[in-house]
């Protein structure tokens, strides 16, 4: 059996006196794609918050590789190996493809500035070091032939997958995926879904929140479904698809939108 990456135990989010999440538990196996899907607000965006640290549950655990991550801050989650890319594309527009990916790598390195004015040969080094880190990742997301292109310049696709990249710059352990599909044309989405496997297929367990069905069905190993800030299954797309409830909530209307 494999590990699990990420557990979600019994987690509960009331805002305002409204449950947005209530008695929520799932577990992510290491080295899989776990979906996480449901209509419109039924809790998946605040299980994200309570999971990355930008929402401290009303009561629940959440453990990373067994330890306990419940209530730190984003930056104490990702220091623990849990990275979020957000919906929105976050990248530095005015800078390059390979810009953008040496800065997030420089937020992960070691050098600074008192060590180039101490050691300015292991500054070098360093830089060399994250020079062909960035090299290595635009050739992993597939896009080495635009490293000297202005990222504003790029696809609307091409711009997500760069924003996947600095996520991936700070090396995690578990990836969260927030809606990755969303406004990318059928193509575009054909190439994310590779990338996500391909990320999977590197040792980094994948958790995402998405709405388009198509995608959600041939990439997951496991499906977590929310309805009301409750969860009302769990299991495979065949599973999932084939659940009466899930159906009812919300496969009836995804199915549709999905093929549309
Ligand atoms: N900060 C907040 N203040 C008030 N209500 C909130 C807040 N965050 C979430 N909610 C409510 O909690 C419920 C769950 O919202 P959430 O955004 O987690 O759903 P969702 O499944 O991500 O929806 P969508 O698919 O539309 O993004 C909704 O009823 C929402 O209105």
């Amino acid at each position: 059996m494999s590990e699990t990456a990420l557990r979600v135990s019994n987690i509960s989010m009331h805002i305002a006196g409204l449950k947005a999440v209530d008695e929520v538990s799932f577990d992510v196996p290491a080295g899989k794609i776990v979906s996480l899907i449901g209509p419109n607000g039924a809790g998946k965006t605040t299980t994200f918050n309570v999971i990355s640290g930008y929402m401290r549950p009303t009561a629940g655990e959440v453990l990373l590789f067994g330890k306990s991550i419940t209530g730190l801050a984003p930056e104490q989650v990702a220091r623990h190996g849990l990275i979020r890319s957000f919906q929105r594309t976050s990248v530095f527009p005015n800078c390059t493809v390979k810009e953008n990916l040496l800065t997030a790598l420089h937020l992960q390195g070691t050098s600074g500035v008192l060590q180039a004015l101490l050691r300015p040969s292991g500054f070098r080094a360093e830089e060399r070091r994250l020079g062909g880190q960035a090299e290595a990742l635009m050739e992993f997301l597939g896009l080495d032939h635009r490293a000297d292109e202005q990222a504003s310049n790029l696809s609307y696709g091409e711009q997500r997958i760069l924003g996947v990249g600095l996520a991936l710059a700070a090396k995690p352990r578990v990836l969260l995926l927030d809606e990755p599909a969303a406004g990318l044309n059928p193509s575009e989405t054909e190439d994310f879904k590779r990338m996500v496997t391909r990320i999977c297929g590197s040792g980094v367990t994948v958790l995402l929140v998405e709405h388009d069905m198509h995608m959600v069905m041939s990439i997951s190993d496991h499906i977590v479904v929310l309805n009301y800030g409750r969860l009302i299954a769990t299991g495979s797309p065949a599973d999932i698809q084939s659940n009466p409830e899930v159906i009812r909530a919300y496969l009836g209307s995804g199915i549709k939108n999905a093929q549309a």
